[in-house]
């Protein structure tokens, strides 16, 4: 199994306590952290690609809730009496989902079908639009030949093709009206899809029902969800208004042109309410996956139950989905009065890149514990930090200005280093290291930094290129030659663990691979302590190479014994990590 490089970076935290805003520790990088539960999430839906750039605003969050805005779901006190939590509104973070009684890890939160989702355009051909199964396992999908879009798989051909005709025509035209509005096509995609759902059920009744322990919300829950309309670029909200107008001109049910709300004539409240749509997902839109392939993020659904959860960088429940329905587990025992927190983004990143993505791609400045901790106490900081080059210290050298430069190359020259134990500062501005005296190549973190970016980037380009041979020379080059200067757990370093391992794999390796995924599992255990789908991955794969370096014909009996237990052991993690993040504990395919 070759892991994508992406999926390292994904990683779950255990949140250790239990009340959230108050008695709330996140350990600092000397803590250890047994008992490390599981969880898994993929980030929310971000629904243009181009990246924007986003001025940070202080006190950002004062703007970003108003607690009198915020009502409860329409289907609330359902899943309250069905499920351990309840929502209650706290000041900056808006409505919050808090344990209503002690929760054991592996517990479901809530098991929710989704109202709507939509198949991501570039894996338009992964699952059946209509039930959201994996299609690779199906014989013969069925696309339909009008749109040559949307794609069945044989159970729901026939029904869903049915419904499929009344708008395959819009369908067909959703393209164009992407381009020529130079709007999100899946953005759009997903606002029709909601239009549809509110034309054909907006007298339905305003609550839900729950079947088989699943709830099944409705678009009047949708419809109270949280939006940003105020982070909305101004660009953004134009190509969304363009594109939604060019929606409703093309909008042919039978071949005649049809309000969406049969209900309302009025065009521009149709268009407002397809602005709100869009809005809707933006802020609300979850990533759906195949479980056993990866977790991908083959599909958007909207789950208006699960968007009550608030993101944290250490969370404490997981979601995964399955077909239709997204499960979100609790990673982890958790104390009843707790909130409940999932993870939108990736969390092997400094804390100003995850601050950084979550205020580009979901509009808010996070509150979490992890990054409410001061930076100088956080495990944070290792992420990002040189070692201290003074004889003897052993301290790493904290940024005081932590930027998300990777993403924005912003002028770091601002930005002074100070080791975290002699306290001496290592400043840009001066050129100066340390008691004023002149320091030289790459001793300057900032120099240093700037150094590692540029050799990981020229390794991985040719890592891309699939040229393994070549790609595990640079990439090891740059270990040794990083290492020691830079943290161990310094995102760049973690960055190169998993393209090497691939290399190492790729090429035959498999002493030097396992060796690799043990770094790579140990610097996720440490920075992101908590399992996750992409952890078991990561033990999949060593428990994979152990047991073909068992079977190798040149390993000794006694070694072999040896490596068949440690690939034991590691397939053992697997499934207990699956078991809490997905209730479920067989071994990927
Ligand atoms: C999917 S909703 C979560 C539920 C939301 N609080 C509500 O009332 O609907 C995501 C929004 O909640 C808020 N939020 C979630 N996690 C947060 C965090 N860690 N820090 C600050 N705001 C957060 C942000 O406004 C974000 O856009």
């Amino acid at each position: 199994m070759e892991v994508d490089a992406a999926a390292a970076r994904v990683a779950v935290l255990e949140l250790k306590t239990s009340s959230l805003m108050k008695e709330e520790t996140v350990p600092n990088g000397t803590d250890k952290h047994e008992n490390a539960t599981n969880g898994y999430v993929a980030g929310l839906a971000s629904v243009k690609s181009k990246k924007k750039k986003v001025k940070k605003k202080k006190n950002s969050h004062a703007a970003d809730c108003n607690a009198e805005v915020f009502q409860f779901l329409p289907s609330q006190e359902l899943v309250q009496s069905s499920y351990p939590w309840s929502a209650v509104i706290r000041h900056r973070r808006g409505r919050c989902a808090i344990a209503s009684r002690d929760i054991k890890a592996g517990e479901v939160i809530v098991a929710e079908e989704a109202v709507a989702f939509v198949p991501r355009s570039q894996d338009r051909t992964a699952v059946c639009h209509e039930c959201c199964r994996d299609l690779h396992q199906n014989a013969r999908p069925v696309e339909c030949p009008g749109c040559k879009h949307a794609i069945y798989c044989q159970d729901c051909e026939a029904s869903a093709m049915a419904s499929h005709r009344k708008w395959c025509k819009i369908s067909q035209k959703l393209k164009e009206v992407a381009k020529v509005s130079d709007c999100d096509e899946d953005l759009l995609r997903f606002v029709l899809a909601l239009a549809l759902k509110r034309s054909l059920h907006g007298s339905a009744p305003s609550v839900g029902i729950i079947k088989d322990g699943v709830i099944h919300p409705t678009i009047q829950d949708v419809l109270n969800l949280q939006t940003h309309e105020d982070k909305a670029t101004t660009a953004w909200k134009e190509s969304v208004r363009k594109g939604c107008n060019l929606l409703l001109s093309s909008w042919v049910l039978d071949g005649e042109v049809t309000d969406i709300a049969s209900n309302n004539n009025s065009q521009l409240s149709n268009l407002e309410e397809l602005e709100k749509f869009a809005l809707l997902v933006n802020t609300n839109a979850h990533g759906m996956g195949l479980q056993d392939t990866h977790n991908a993020d083959v599909a958007l659904g909207m789950f208006p139950f699960v968007s009550m959860l608030n993101h944290s960088c250490w969370p404490n429940c997981c979601f995964a989905s399955e077909g239709r329905v997204m499960t979100v587990r609790a990673t982890q025992d958790i104390s009843k009065d707790s909130e409940l927190c999932l993870s939108y983004i990736n969390l092997y990143e400094p804390r100003a890149v995850r601050k950084q993505i979550l205020a580009d791609t979901k509009h808010f400045d996070c509150s979490c514990i992890r990054c409410s901790e001061p930076l100088k106490s956080s495990i944070d900081r290792f992420l990002e930090a040189a070692m201290c080059p003074a004889r003897g210290c052993g301290g790493v050298l904290v940024k005081s200005v932590s930027l998300a430069g990777r993403f924005e190359k912003e002028d770091q020259s601002a930005s002074s280093w100070t080791c975290d134990v002699c306290s001496r500062v290592a400043s840009p501005v001066s050129s100066t290291l340390f008691d004023g005296k002149n320091v030289t190549g790459v001793e300057k973190p900032w120099k240093l930094e700037v150094e590692a970016e540029n050799r990981l980037a020229a390794a991985m380009a040719v890592y891309q290129e699939r040229k393994f041979k070549d790609a595990r020379i640079l990439l090891e080059r740059f270990l040794a030659d990083f290492t020691g200067k830079l943290h161990p757990l310094h995102v760049f370093l973690f960055d190169a663990f998993t393209p090497l391992m691939n290399c190492c794999r790729a090429l035959g390796d498999a002493g030097e691979a396992i060796r690799v995924c043990r770094n790579i599992i140990t610097s996720l255990e440490k920075v992101v302590p908590g399992s996750s789908l992409e952890l078991a991955n990561f033990y999949f794969c060593l428990g994979e190479m152990y047991m073909e370096r068992a079977d190798e014909s040149s390993t000794s009996q006694a070694i072999a014994k040896r490596y068949r237990k440690q690939g034991q052991d590691a397939l053992q993690k697997v499934r207990f990590i699956r078991k809490i993040c997905l209730g479920k504990d067989n071994l990927p395919v």
